[in-house]
């Protein structure tokens, strides 16, 4: 039986499944039914996503991110932050390091434990504020592609929805055509003072709540600053532990804008590449 190495890890509770494919181990698999194959929880190793890092022509390395779906995904906050800290450890990035998505080139920085992206400029005409609900016009959404696609709500207090009634509200807005016709990420966030927001993230190609999005995390920190509700930097608490945002807006751009969290190694081993499980 082939196996491959791998490294379990987690940024604020979103845990991934990283592999070195530079020497393309993973050539003649069916990568969609591999992923959704190894991301099962209980039947295999379980996690909300995989990377696979990659040769690029263009940066240090390049990140293939895959929802727990199978689906490819454009780009991930949270699973960035963990495949610089898995480049870091193996050598193949410094302190400071480039990396490709399908979203273009990022930048990712060691800071002590944490881990911080660097993402590119975003137009201030990408933030689509106070859009009226499809069904409901007295409902306003806020709307932001940052990598991917997330739909942002404010409430007073987002715990008052029990996570099943979560999940049943999300799954309505996630496939809403409406909203983004690929589908989008779901947030609702609370304010708690200039600097700080708790947040709830429903995420797409995973199909349920995550303890924490890092791109949900960005998106819903600028949105609430082009609100007037917050000023950078802006903690964002998380189920799983707080990512701390940072932007500057300018008249056309969101500029400067970083993400930066934990990125921790759970476990390392070999990956039987032919285990079978239920799907
Ligand atoms: N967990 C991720 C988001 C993954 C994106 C995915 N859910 C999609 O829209 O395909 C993050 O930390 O940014």
């Amino acid at each position: 039986m082939r196996k491959v190495p791998f490294k379990k890890m987690h940024g604020c509770g979103n845990d991934f499944i990283v592999i070195d494919n530079r020497e393309s181990v993973m050539k003649s698999f069916d990568l969609s039914h591999f992923v959704k194959s190894v991301c099962t929880r209980r039947f295999h190793i379980g996690a909300d996503g995989l990377m696979l890092l990659e040769k690029s022509t263009s940066a240090d390395f390049k990140m293939r991110y895959f929802n727990s779906d199978g689906s490819e995904g454009e780009m991930c906050g949270n699973g960035a932050r963990c495949i610089v800290k898995y480049a870091y450890l193996m050598g193949i990035g410094g302190d400071v390091m480039t990396f490709e998505t399908l979203n273009g080139i990022y930048e990712g920085r060691i800071r002590n434990e944490n881990v911080q992206i660097k993402f590119p400029p975003i137009p201030i005409q990408d933030f689509h504020l106070h859009q009226p609900f499809p069904s409901d016009e007295n409902v306003f959404y806020h709307f932001a592609w940052v990598g991917v696609p997330h739909t942002v709500f404010v409430e007073r207090n987002i715990d008052l929805k029990q996570d099943q009634y979560f999940i049943q509200w999300a799954r309505a807005i996630r496939y809403n055509p409406a909203i983004c016709t690929s589908g989008t990420n779901v947030n609702l966030i609370e304010i708690c003072d200039e600097n700080q927001i708790k947040i709830r993230t429903y995420e797409r190609g995973v199909e349920d709540e995550t303890l924490a999005c890092g791109s949900g995390a960005t998106a819903s920190a600028i949105i609430s600053g082009l609100l007037g509700h917050v000023s950078s930097p802006v903690k964002v608490h998380t189920k799983g532990g707080i990512l701390t945002i940072t932007f500057r807006i300018t008249e056309d751009y969101v500029q400067d804008i970083c993400l930066e969290g934990n990125a921790v190694v759970v476990a390392e081993g070999e990956l039987l590449l032919e285990a079978s499980v239920r799907v």
